[in-house]
């Protein structure tokens, strides 16, 4: 399980905006994240990560707190180690796509499996100068994956995908979570887009 309860002061174009954010998810669930552009989803994926303070509030994971401001608990990045997809996909510029899998495991099974699941297996030694927008957001994806994370977080890890392309690595992601026990917080623009997937919503105003 996983209990939020957090609050954080955002820097807003009309000022200072305090994002509140209360929610209790399930453990192996899929959470749509949705909310207007400026509104602090990817804030609120960056606290759950550590790479942001929350100014107030709880964050807790199994019963275990990451943080918690009142008793001054704030557990690094590397002790959380969720999955990350970013949305700008903080690819290395100098590695090829294998070498971003290989970065982060030494699992070469587990490696082909995501290669394969994310349509790259020709593709391992480019680097990201040399992958379309889409494959760079796909290997973003598989590099998430190749921790085999308890928790993903995922922030518009779709955008760059062709609907056909986004319905075949939703269609192989979601039995993957359930084989991973994962827990996967997606931001999503598109309201239709995890339609039948996501079990649970988290709307942020
Ligand atoms: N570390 C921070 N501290 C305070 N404010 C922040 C911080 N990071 C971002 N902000 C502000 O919080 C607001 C929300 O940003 P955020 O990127 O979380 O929104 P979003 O909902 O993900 O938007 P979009 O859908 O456009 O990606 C912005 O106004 C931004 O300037």
């Amino acid at each position: 399980m996983i209990n939020i309860d957090i609050t954080k002061k955002l820097k807003a174009y009309a000022g200072v905006q305090e994002l509140r954010i209360k929610k209790d998810i399930a453990p192996g669930s899929i959470v749509r994240i949705t909310g207007p552009s400026g509104a602090g989803k990817t804030t609120l994926l960056k606290m759950i990560a550590g790479l942001v303070k929350p100014d107030a509030g709880i964050i807790a994971v199994n019963n275990i707190n990451w943080f918690d401001a009142e008793q001054n608990i704030d557990l690094q990045p590397q002790q959380r180690m969720p999955g990350f997809v970013f949305q700008d996909y903080a690819l290395f510029p100098n590695m090829t796509v294998q070498q971003h899998l290989e970065y982060v495991t030494q699992d070469t099974e587990w490696i082909n499996r995501l290669l394969a699941i994310g349509k790259l297996d020709s593709f391992t030694t480019h680097k990201p100068q040399y992958l379309s927008g889409g494959q760079q957001q796909r290997l973003a994806i598989l590099r998430a994956l190749s921790i085999k994370p308890k928790l993903l977080l995922m922030d518009e890890p779709f955008s760059a995908l062709d609907v056909k392309m986004k319905m075949d690595l939703i269609g192989e992601l979601r039995p993957l979570f359930k084989e991973l026990g994962a827990t996967a917080l997606i931001v999503s623009h598109n309201p239709q887009e995890l339609d039948g997937v996501a079990d649970d919503e988290l709307e942020i105003n």
